[in-house]
């Protein structure tokens, strides 16, 4: 087991690297930062009290790289989302987040707003404006749109874009049934898969159905595919939640992405349990994440426990709920990675 993330955040040479020091030696060491370590460490002990072995930070057997951005290697990924309702707002945001030193963007497509529709209602909630009575190819022509001005701002950084279309089934702004999300989707990936730089990945969830399919089209149009699950109202149990990260392998994923809405502690418990017995099992990048405020420390610390890639914030609304700003986010990756 691999405790060196942990180790290297001692200050004291010689001291027992399960227990962080109340001593002088930490006096650098400012209490919420001790609090996330002490925490971790607990975490940490009782998992492996309860036989699951915690991986530490190694680097996974099929990473996913993405122009600069390596996701199962050594230290997460940070990806800051777009939350904007037109393709300047993201490309704006896009900007932010290369300052801020995000590794990573990702498109929220759903959350783009249908410029006739914000024009008749001047309404600028994505949620409730994305038309539901559109064509596929239109939506994955709007899609497309922000895409390429997103790609465009962030040509030369080598950041990539993860394009998403999150439904709202699962907490997002496009409300369609899943043939035409599905439709739409493989649309928009072959068309974005044509230009090269628009995006590097694309989202898929799992529930939606079809993934095989969409992973092939992704894969002939140069694309990985981020298979991903999310409740926004509860947890899962544990059996269902590695089944859904085992079939998204099985389905050919690049990445296999799990959000949970957590009670407690216990479920973050469970939910990062989960993480690490999923990261010994497969092959490929595991994500999880436990969103809200008892799911915090999931985006600090998940890398110990597994997960390849956190999402923050860079001066713009949060894609969703707990997600903290990326200079937070990179402070807590240098004390449990470096
Ligand atoms: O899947 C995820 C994770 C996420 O839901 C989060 O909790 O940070 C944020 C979403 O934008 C992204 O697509």
């Amino acid at each position: 087991m691999n405790t060196d993330g942990i180790r290297a955040a001692k200050p004291a040479a010689g001291t027992d690297s399960t227990e962080v020091p109340e001593d002088s030696s930490s006096a650098g060491v400012p209490a919420d930062r001790r609090a996330v370590l002490r925490e971790v460490q607990d975490l940490r002990a009782r998992l492996e009290e309860s036989g699951i072995a915690v991986p530490g930070s190694p680097a996974c057997a099929r990473p996913a790289t993405w122009r600069r951005a390596t996701l199962g290697g050594p230290v997460p990924m940070v990806a800051v989302a777009t939350t904007g309702a037109d393709a300047a707002a993201c490309a704006e945001q896009a900007r932010a987040a290369r300052r801020a030193g995000a590794d990573l963007v990702e498109l929220r497509a759903d959350l783009l707003t249908a410029p006739e529709v914000a024009a008749a209602t001047g309404c600028k909630r994505a949620a409730t404006t994305m038309p539901a009575r559109w064509a596929p190819q239109e939506l994955a022509g709007l899609w497309l749109a922000a895409a390429r001005a997103v790609g465009a701002e962030l040509r030369g950084s080598g950041m990539p874009v993860l394009l998403t279309v999150r439904t709202a089934a699962e907490g997002g702004g496009l409300d369609v049934d899943d043939v035409t999300y599905r439709a739409a989707l493989a649309d928009v990936i072959e068309r974005v898969g044509r230009e090269c730089g628009a995006a590097a990945a694309v989202d898929a969830e799992l529930a939606r159905g079809d993934l095989p399919r969409l992973v092939r089209l992704a894969r002939r149009a140069g694309l990985d595919v981020v298979a991903s699950s999310h409740d926004f109202a509860a947890t899962p149990n544990d059996v269902e939640m590695l089944r859904r990260l085992h079939a998204m392998q099985d389905a050919g994923a690049a990445v296999a992405k799990l959000a949970v809405t957590p009670a407690g502690p216990a479920d973050v418990e469970r939910l990062v349990g989960v993480a690490a017995r999923a990261r010994g099992e497969l092959d490929i990048p595991v994500v999880a994440i436990a969103m809200g405020e008892a799911g915090v420390l999931t985006r600090l610390a998940g890398g110990v426990f597994g997960s390849a890639l956190t999402f923050a914030t860079a001066g713009s609304a949060a894609s969703a709920p707990g997600q903290l700003p990326v200079a937070r986010v990179r402070e807590a990756l240098a004390l449990l990675h470096s």
